[in-house]
């Protein structure tokens, strides 16, 4: 029988959940830079531009950029000049480009994530319950996905990292 529901994490046991998680060492780039990982990415966004565990956060990927992430003081993420509001929606969609540009520059993982289809897609890490200062809720994680899967499955030429 097919599995009809499949998490998304490093905890998966679907090598597509582990594949598609933002602890993976993935190389991606976004506006001209390359970063390491999703979650090195997500954890280096909360350090200043001056602050070297930024760069320290954007050449990482699991549970070092993680445990990095756990230093920062989880007021704003940084990019660009602009200091963002935690935990906004700005913040999120923020992430969300890092995760589409990541997907969208692979065609592995293009054709990972459209071989899901019908599949509810969770994020369940097997850490307990989630953090109320997580950067990305799994609800928010799970949306990008599914509507970035909706959108390769409709027609790839209209997937793009921003939306
Ligand atoms: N703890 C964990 C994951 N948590 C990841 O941490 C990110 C949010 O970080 P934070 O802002 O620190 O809460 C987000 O990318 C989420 O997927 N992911 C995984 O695959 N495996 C794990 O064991």
């Amino acid at each position: 029988m097919t599995q009809k529901i499949l998490n998304i994490s490093s905890a998966s046991s679907d090598w597509r959940g582990l594949a598609l998680s933002n602890f993976v060492l993935s190389p991606f780039v976004l506006d001209g830079a390359l970063y390491a990982s999703v979650e090195g990415f997500t954890q280096g966004i909360k350090f200043a531009e001056n602050d070297i565990n930024r760069r320290a956060a954007f050449e990482s990927s699991g549970w070092p950029a993680k445990y990095l992430g756990e230093t920062a003081d989880r007021s704003g993420a940084y990019w660009q000049g602009h200091r963002i509001p935690y935990g906004s929606d700005e913040h999120h969609r923020l992430i969300e480009r890092a995760i589409r540009a990541r997907i969208l520059q692979s065609e592995g993982l293009r054709a990972a994530l459209k071989s899901t289809a019908g599949m509810t897609l969770i994020h369940e890490p097997g850490t307990g319950a989630e953090s109320p200062t997580t950067s990305l809720p799994a609800t928010v994680f799970c949306r990008i996905l599914t509507q970035l899967r909706s959108e390769l499955l409709d027609d790839v030429s209209s997937a793009m990292i921003d939306r």
